[in-house]
C-alpha cells in the first residue's frame, strides 16, 4: 500500500502520525465532528469530512426499521465519508444503554439499576457481549455505554441507568466495557483502546464526572464534594473501565463544585488523561458545548475555545456543524485554540478508528442481522431479570412465595401488569420511552400465562372492579403490578417519589381483600406506604426489566430462588433524602444489599 495509514498490518500509532500529517485544518476538525443522522446528507459528510454520526433515541431510519434499514442508512454515511479526500471512516454511535434499545425487534435487558441488584459481574460482561453483536449487527460501531454513574440520590431522573450508590457496584459493573469491546490481553497497555474485533464495539463510559452525585439529584446539577470524595465516589468506576482499554468517555453536563464539567481542564486534561492515562478520546454530551452558556447556544465561539482547550476531543454538535467547524477553525487561526490540542484530539481519534478496525471494515457485516433479538440473548436477558429481582417482604406469617402455579383461579391487577413499554423504561425506542407492546417481547401477564396450569384461571383486569373485590373469596391470590411510566434525564427528575397512576391504592384496595403479591416497576426506590406495607403478603422489587417478563414468573412461581440484593438504599420517607451509608443517621425502611430469598421469612 502507497501511504502508511493504509496499512493494515503497519502498528497503529504510525498510521495515526501518517494520516495525522497528511490532514489539513477543515479535515482535522471534521473528524472532531459528531452529527445527527437527519443532518448527515452525503454532500456534509464528504465536503465538512465529519468524522461521526449518531441518532438521537427515537431517530430512526423509519419506525420498526428493519436490521437492513438500519444497515442501509448507516453504509450510506460510510459511503460518503470513503468518498472524502483522505477517505477517513465515520464511527457512528447510537446509545444502546440495555441492550440495542433504538431497534425494533432487539433483545431489551434490565436497565442499569436491576442489573446493580444481581451483584454478578460476569453476566453483565455477557450482555455487554451480546449488546454489542446486535449493534454491530445493524451497522453501529460505539455504543454510548455504560453509564457509570454512581447515584446519591433516587429522586435523579437518571437513577436507574446508574448500577447503584457506592463505588464499589459500580465499579464491578464496568464489566461492561469488557463485554461490548472484548477483553484485553493483561499485557494490554493501561488506558489504550481495545476493540477485539468485527462483533465488538467500541464502548463509551460516562458522564465524567460526578453526574449521579448532584445535589438534591437535580439533573445536569452541581457536584457539591471534596476532591477526596470525587475521586472515591465518583472517578473510581472509571480507572476500572480504563484498564478495560475503554475507548472513549463522554463528559458530564453536571458541575463539580460549581464548575462545568465540560469547561474543566484540571478533571478531563489532568485527571483523566495525564494522571489516569486515558487515551481514547473524550466526547461531549448532547449539545455540551452549548450548554456551557446561559442561555445556551449564546456566545458559542467561547463556549468552543473553553470546551476544546478544556480537553474535550469529539463534539455531538449534533446540528449546527458548519458553526461549529467554523467556530474552531477560526479559533485555532486566531491562536486561541492550539493546533497541538487540535492534534491531540485527532490523534485520539483516529487511534479509536484504527482500534476498531473501521478502515479494514468501515460496512456492515450482515450476516450479523439474524442476531438481532435472537432467542440466545432473550434467554441471556431472561436470567438477568432472574437475577435482578429483590424480595422485600416474603409472607405475614409463613413464605406467601413461591406462588401456587396450580391455583383454581388467580387475579392479577395493575397498570404495570400487561405493558411491555413501562417494563422496558426510558430509553427504548424513543428517549422517553413508551406505552404498550412497542416491540417484540414477554409482559408479566404474557409471562403468568404461559407458567400457570391449564387448569388455573387467570383474570387480567388493569384497574380492578367493584365486582371482582365482591368476589374475592374465588381468588386464590393476586398479583398487583405497579409502577413509573417511562422517563428520561431531566423529566425523571422527582421529589416525591409517590407510585403513579394510584398504585397505593390499587395495592391496598385488592390486599384487603385477596391474599397479594405486589411488584414494583420502577426506576428507584419509591415510598412504600405502611398501609401497603402491612397488607400485602409479599413485595418484589423488578426495577425495569426489559422485554423478558419471563424470568418474573420464573422466580415468583418458584422454578428459581431470589438472589437480588437492593443496589440503593430503600428511604422511609423523601425528607430523609440523600442517605448516606457512611452517615451516622442511617435509618432507611431496607438497607443497601437489602435482599430475602424463599427460604427466608
Ligand atoms: O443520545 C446521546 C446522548 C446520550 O448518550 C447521553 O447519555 C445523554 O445525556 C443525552 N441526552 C441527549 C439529549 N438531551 C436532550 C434533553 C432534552 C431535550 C432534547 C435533548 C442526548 N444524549
Amino acid at each position: 500500500k502507497s501511504c502508511v495509514y493504509k496499512n493494515p498490518d503497519a502498528p497503529v500509532e504510525a498510521r495515526v502520525q501518517d494520516l495525522l500529517s497528511r490532514m489539513t485544518l477543515p479535515e482535522k476538525i471534521g473528524q472532531m465532528t459528531q452529527i445527527e443522522r437527519t443532518v448527515a446528507s452525503p454532500a456534509a459528510i464528504t465536503d465538512f469530512f465529519i468524522g461521526s454520526v449518531l441518532n438521537a433515541a427515537g431517530s430512526w431510519p423509519l419506525e420498526d426499521a428493519r436490521p437492513s434499514d438500519w444497515a442501509d442508512m448507516i453504509d450510506g454515511f460510510q459511503r460518503s465519508a470513503l468518498a472524502s479526500r483522505l477517505g477517513i471512516p465515520i464511527i457512528y454511535g447510537i446509545d444502546a444503554v440495555h441492550g440495542n434499545n433504538d431497534v425494533y425487534g432487539a433483545t431489551v435487558f434490565p436497565h442499569n439499576i436491576g442489573l446493580g441488584a444481581t451483584r454478578d459481574a460476569d453476566l453483565v460482561r455477557r450482555i455487554g457481549a451480546a449488546t454489542a453483536l446486535e449493534v454491530r449487527a445493524i451497522g453501529a460501531h460505539l455504543a454510548f455505554a455504560p453509564c457509570v454513574a454512581t447515584v446519591k440520590d433516587p429522586r435523579w431522573g437518571r437513577c436507574y441507568e446508574s448500577y447503584g450508590e457506592v463505588p464499589t457496584i459500580v465499579s464491578e459493573m464496568t464489566s461492561l466495557v469488557s463485554g461490548l469491546q472484548g477483553q484485553p490481553p493483561k499485557e494490554h497497555l493501561n488506558g489504550y483502546p481495545f476493540v477485539a474485533g468485527r462483533k465488538n464495539v467500541v464502548a463509551c463510559a460516562k458522564h465524567f464526572v460526578g453526574d449521579g452525585g448532584t445535589y438534591k439529584g437535580k439533573n445536569e446539577g452541581n457536584t457539591i464534594l471534596s476532591y477526596e470524595d470525587l475521586r472515591r465516589i465518583h472517578i473510581a468506576p472509571y480507572k476500572k473501565c480504563i484498564e478495560q482499554g475503554v475507548s472513549t468517555v463522554m463528559a458530564s453536563y453536571s458541575s463539580w463544585n460549581g464548575d462545568k464539567l465540560h469547561s474543566h481542564y484540571l478533571l478531563l486534561t489532568e485527571v483523566l488523561k495525564q494522571e489516569l492515562g486515558f487515551k481514547g478520546y473524550l466526547a461531549s454530551d448532547w449539545e455540551g458545548l452549548d450548554r456551557l452558556s446561559d442561555p445556551p447556544g449564546s456566545n458559542y465561539r467561547n463556549c468552543v475555545k473553553i470546551g476544546i482547550n478544556a480537553g474535550i476531543d469529539m463534539v455531538m454538535v449534533p446540528f449546527k456543524y458548519e458553526r461549529f467547524i467554523q467556530d474552531l477553525i477560526d479559533l485555532v487561526e486566531s491562536g486561541e485554540v492550539p493546533m497541538a490540542r487540535v492534534d491531540d484530539a485527532v490523534e485520539r481519534i483516529l487511534r479509536v478508528k484504527f482500534v476498531a478496525g473501521l478502515f479494514e471494515h468501515p460496512f456492515t457485516n450482515r450476516f450479523l442481522f439474524p442476531a438481532v433479538g435472537c432467542k440466545e440473548h432473550r434467554e441471556l436477558a431472561r436470567e438477568a431479570v432472574r437475577k435482578s429481582l429483590v424480595l422485600l417482604k416474603n409472607g405475614k406469617c409463613g413464605p406467601f412465595l413461591p406462588l401456587d402455579c396450580n391455583a383454581k383461579r388467580i387475579l392479577v391487577v395493575g397498570t404495570h401488569a400487561d405493558d411491555l413499554g413501562y417494563q422496558c423504561g426510558g430509553w427504548t425506542k424513543t428517549m422517553f420511552g413508551q406505552s404498550g407492546r412497542i416491540t417484540i417481547g414477554t409482559t408479566l401477564l404474557d409471562a403468568i400465562k404461559a407458567t400457570v396450569g391449564d387448569k388455573t384461571e387467570v383474570v387480567f383486569e388493569k384497574t380492578p372492579s367493584e365486582k371482582t373485590l365482591a368476589s374475592s373469596e374465588r381468588f386464590s391470590y393476586a398479583i398487583v403490578a405497579v409502577g413509573e411510566p417511562p422517563y428520561a434525564e431531566t423529566k425523571g427528575d422527582n421529589s416525591e417519589l409517590i407510585i403513579p397512576f394510584n398504585g397505593s391504592e390499587i395495592v391496598t384496595a385488592v390486599a384487603e381483600k385477596i391474599p397479594t403479591l405486589m411488584i414494583l416497576f420502577s426506576g428507584r426506590p419509591m415510598v412504600l406506604e405502611p398501609k401497603v406495607l402491612e397488607k400485602t403478603e409479599a413485595l418484589v422489587a423488578a426495577w425495569l426489566p426489559g422485554t423478558e417478563g419471563q424470568g418474573i414468573a420464573d422466580v415468583i412461581f418458584g422454578d428459581y430462588d431470589f438472589q437480588g440484593k437492593l443496589p440503593m438504599s430503600w428511604f422511609k420517607s423523601v425528607d430523609q433524602l440523600p442517605l448516606d451509608i457512611e452517615a451516622n443517621g442511617y435509618f432507611p425502611l431496607f438497607p443497601l444489599g437489602f435482599g430475602l430469598s424463599c427460604d427466608a421469612m
